[in-house]
């Protein structure tokens, strides 16, 4: 191994989207020095415990759909053994190994210098990496990026057991297709694996502490996934709490006692419980308050917008700064940042804008939301102010199957002002993944209900009925 610098331009603590998208594009655009330093895996969370080996899992979902969807187009398909998940998963490792390596020769492509080794500040311009065999190297930077993410939320200690459940880092060991999961919690996380789950075929307990899921989305994505959810056989265990865990210390298995809008419960035999409460920022035991860094209540780095820390020279993006939690979000706040300090004058007010981005929650079906729920357009401009389409309908792809079978598909549009601008735009049903990048750029362009109804449809499509709504 090459001797590590012991002076560099831009040091970044965190190899994950945020801190590779700014450390290759300054090097490799900018020419400027940088090392990044890793303390895992390259390529951070979200390839290795979070977009990218969940999207693969959700592709396995959508296809064992559909299979059974086919049949209702008159295939006979027959499944000659369970799906075989075991080797889906080591399939699915490999490749997220494939990548660890890629990222790591696009850095060596970039002439970013790779330190993989736990880094902590000693002060605004050094900082501490302890590497892989003990050792520890200190390295002078003029500039320091901390881009070190977050980590699944513990579950409260006051849950007797609540140990026994894993997390959504855990979700990814996970080996053998579970006959029976439950799931606590009610965002991206909890609502996307128990759709997985239940597709498999999967006994799914999901465990909610209020009426209906997703709730930082508009009220009918959150109850319209909620009662699909129920349609399609997750056990949602409404305005629910767990009392205890208890683990058998023969199977492994899991009981779990709990409340829940019908009363106590206990729900036995379960393969694992997983908690998907949220994610905590990574900033304990990094000397970010001894070098003055100042953290919110939460823990969170407190960012400006273009990223500066209360320190000189030390800034932070992604889910640190605990602003949009999502990948792009990391990567195009880490790529603005860079342009910003090594780009020259025409750079100068280089940031990324928080406002109006787009997300998708990969869920059965899939959801994506841009701009303002109906309560927030209400709070904003006043319920007067605005006009608001809605379409509820039935895809074509369900045009063969029973009653049963189908599957809602259900768009919103939120319109402000006398112009009608689109300040929400929020669609449940299938392909809304796909869907909302393009409709996304529209919003971003100040798109009013006038543009949807100019662009002529696309039929037939679900799309089109977000440019002919009435
Ligand atoms: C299950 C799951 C699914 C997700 N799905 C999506 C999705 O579909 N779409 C989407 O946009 N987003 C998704 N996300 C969110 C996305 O993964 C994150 O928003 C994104 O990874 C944040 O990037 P980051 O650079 O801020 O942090 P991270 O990607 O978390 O990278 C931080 C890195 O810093 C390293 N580190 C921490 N401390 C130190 C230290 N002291 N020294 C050295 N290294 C250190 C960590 O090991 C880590 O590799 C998902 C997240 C999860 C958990
Ligand atoms: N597709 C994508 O782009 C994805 C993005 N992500 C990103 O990662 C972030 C973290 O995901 P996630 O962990 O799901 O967090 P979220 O913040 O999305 O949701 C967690 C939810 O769990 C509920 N909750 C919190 N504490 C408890 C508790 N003690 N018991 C039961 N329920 C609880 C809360 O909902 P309530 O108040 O209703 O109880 C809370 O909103 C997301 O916010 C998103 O930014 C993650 C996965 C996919
Ligand atoms: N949109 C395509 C994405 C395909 C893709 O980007 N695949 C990645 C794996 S997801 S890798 C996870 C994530 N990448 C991305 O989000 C892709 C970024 C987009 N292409 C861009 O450049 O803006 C990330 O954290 N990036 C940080 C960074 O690279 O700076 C890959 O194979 N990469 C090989 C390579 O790069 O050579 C899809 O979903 O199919």
């Amino acid at each position: 191994m090459a001797p590590i610098s012991k002076e560099t331009d831009l040091l970044v603590i965190g190899g994950g989207s945020g801190g590779l998208g700014c450390a290759r594009m300054a090097s490799a655009k900018f020419g400027a020095k940088a090392m990044i330093v890793e303390a895992m895996r390259l390529g951070g969370t979200c390839v290795n415990v979070g977009c990218v080996p969940k999207k693969v899992t959700f592709n396995a979902a959508a296809l064992a759909e559909a299979i059974h969807d086919s049949k209702a187009y008159g295939f006979s398909v027959q499944e000659t053994k369970p799906f075989d998940f075991t080797t889906f998963k080591h399939k699915r490792d490999a490749y997220i190994k494939r990548l660890n390596g890629i990222y790591e020769r696009n850095l060596a492509n970039d002439k970013v210098e790779y330190v993989h080794g736990w880094a902590k500040l000693l002060n605004r311009n050094e900082v501490e990496i302890t590497l892989d065999d003990g050792t520890k190297t200190t390295v002078r930077a003029n500039k320091i990026l901390i881009a070190v993410g977050g980590q699944p939320t513990k579950p409260s200690p006051e849950i007797p057991g609540a140990e026994y459940g894993i997390d959504s880092d855990g979700f990814f060991d996970i080996d053998v297709l579970p006959k029976k999961v439950a799931l606590v919690g009610a965002g991206y996380i909890a609502v996307e694996f128990a759709g997985m789950f239940n597709a498999l075929g999967t006994e799914t307990h999901l465990f909610i502490r209020h009426k209906t899921f997703l709730r930082n989305f508009d009220p009918m994505i959150q109850e319209g996934v909620t009662s699909e959810y129920e349609r399609l056989g997750v056990h949602v265990h409404k305005e629910s709490s767990q009392n205890r865990i208890e683990k058998d210390p023969n199977t492994g298995k899991l009981t779990i006692h709990y409340k829940d809008s019908n009363g106590e419960g206990k729900l036995e035999d379960v393969d694992h419980l997983i908690w998907a409460i949220g994610r905590t920022p990574m900033t304990k035991n990094i000397g970010l308050e001894e070098a003055g860094v100042k953290l919110d209540e939460k823990g969170y780095i407190v960012t400006d917008e273009y990223q500066n820390t209360s320190v000189d020279n030390i800034y932070a993006l992604g889910d640190v700064s605990g602003r949009v939690e999502l990948t792009p979000v990391a990567i195009a706040a880490g790529r603005r940042l860079s342009e910003r300090l090594y780009g020259g004058e025409q750079f100068k007010t280089a940031r990324i804008d928080y406002e109006n981005v787009p997300s998708v929650v990969f869920a059965h079906p899939e959801v994506g939301s841009i701009g303002l729920t109906e309560p927030q357009a209400v709070e904003k401009y006043g319920r007067d102010n605005l006009t608001i389409y809605k379409t509820s309908f039935t895809a074509m792809y369900y045009a063969m199957m029973e009653p049963e079978d189908k599957a809602p598909t259900k768009y919103k549009v939120i319109c402000a002002g006398p112009e009608q601008k689109v300040v929400g735009l929020h669609i449940m049903g299938l392909g809304s993944g796909e869907m909302l990048q393009g409709f996304g750029v529209a919003v971003k362009m100040g798109a009013t209900k006038k543009d949807l109804d100019s662009c002529i449809a696309i039929h037939p499509t679900s799309a089109e009925e977000l440019v002919t709504l009435k």
